[in-house]
């Protein structure tokens, strides 16, 4: 296993073993490659019949089957004990930019859900300031006909690019979502302000959300190059 691949493992062995709770009745399992490591920790609970998980999207819900858990949904079961999920970047305030893996709507609703929300990351999401370390862009997902407009009001509200994001070999044309819509990367370099850019950005006709969280996560767990876990807490 290469050292991001233990990083990653380590930071969601330990937050799901410090934080499950014991009685947990919903509990909400995140996307993208660290969370791989929450379902399965979360997998090899001995009462793991006794509660019920809610995906954030296909890849989650394939990791819920995959761990022999019991799969819900957020329609039936709003009200989460906890849910767990990456990020692309976390500043010390708990700001996240999240949707890398074109995942965040529904990884935002799983979030806003849950009673606690925590983060699982490797050392190379940490940073500064929003923006410092993930140059990708804001990851913002929209309703596929909106994506021209949309692409000159981010330019107006400052991105250096605005880029919509392709499906890459496995699809010619621009990726779709889990929730059927397009997916724009904005770059606006650092972030200073998460809370009023998002604000701007969730306030353009055609923006379904954008990948940055704030005011959600309570605490986020990074795998070091040394092997430790590190927390961020607020
Ligand atoms: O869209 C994807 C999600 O926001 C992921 O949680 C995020 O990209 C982090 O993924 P990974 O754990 O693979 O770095």
């Amino acid at each position: 296993m290469s050292l991001v691949e233990e990083a990653k493992k380590q930071a969601a062995y330990k937050a799901v073993d410090d934080n499950f709770p014991p009685h947990a009745k919903y509990v909400g399992i995140g996307s993208g490659s660290t969370v791989v490591y929450v379902a399965e920790r979360i997998g090899q609970l001995k009462n793991k019949d006794s509660f019920i998980c809610i995906p954030t999207g296909f890849q989650s819900k394939q990791l819920i089957i995959d761990n022999g858990l019991k799969l819900g949904t957020i329609e039936q079961f709003s009200d989460l004990d906890i849910a767990f999920d990456g990020a692309d970047e976390v500043d010390p305030q708990l700001n996240l930019i999240k949707g890398g893996g074109a995942c965040l709507f529904q990884e935002k609703l799983v979030a806003v859900s849950a009673k606690k929300f925590v983060v699982v990351a490797d050392y190379r999401k940490k940073s500064d300031v929003l923006g410092k370390q993930w140059k990708q862009g804001i990851p913002i997902e929209i309703v596929p006909n909106s994506y021209v407009k949309i692409t000159k009001d981010l330019k107006s509200l400052g991105a250096i690019t605005v880029t919509l994001r392709q499906g890459g070999k496995a699809k010619a044309g621009p990726i779709i979502t889990d929730n059927n819509n397009f997916l724009i990367d904005a770059d606006f370099g650092e972030v200073k302000d998460p809370v009023s850019l998002h604000n701007k950005i969730k306030s353009l006709v055609g923006v379904v959300e954008t990948g940055i969280f704030t005011n959600v996560a309570s605490v986020s767990y990074f795998g070091e190059e040394d092997g430790k876990v590190s927390q961020w807490t607020v």
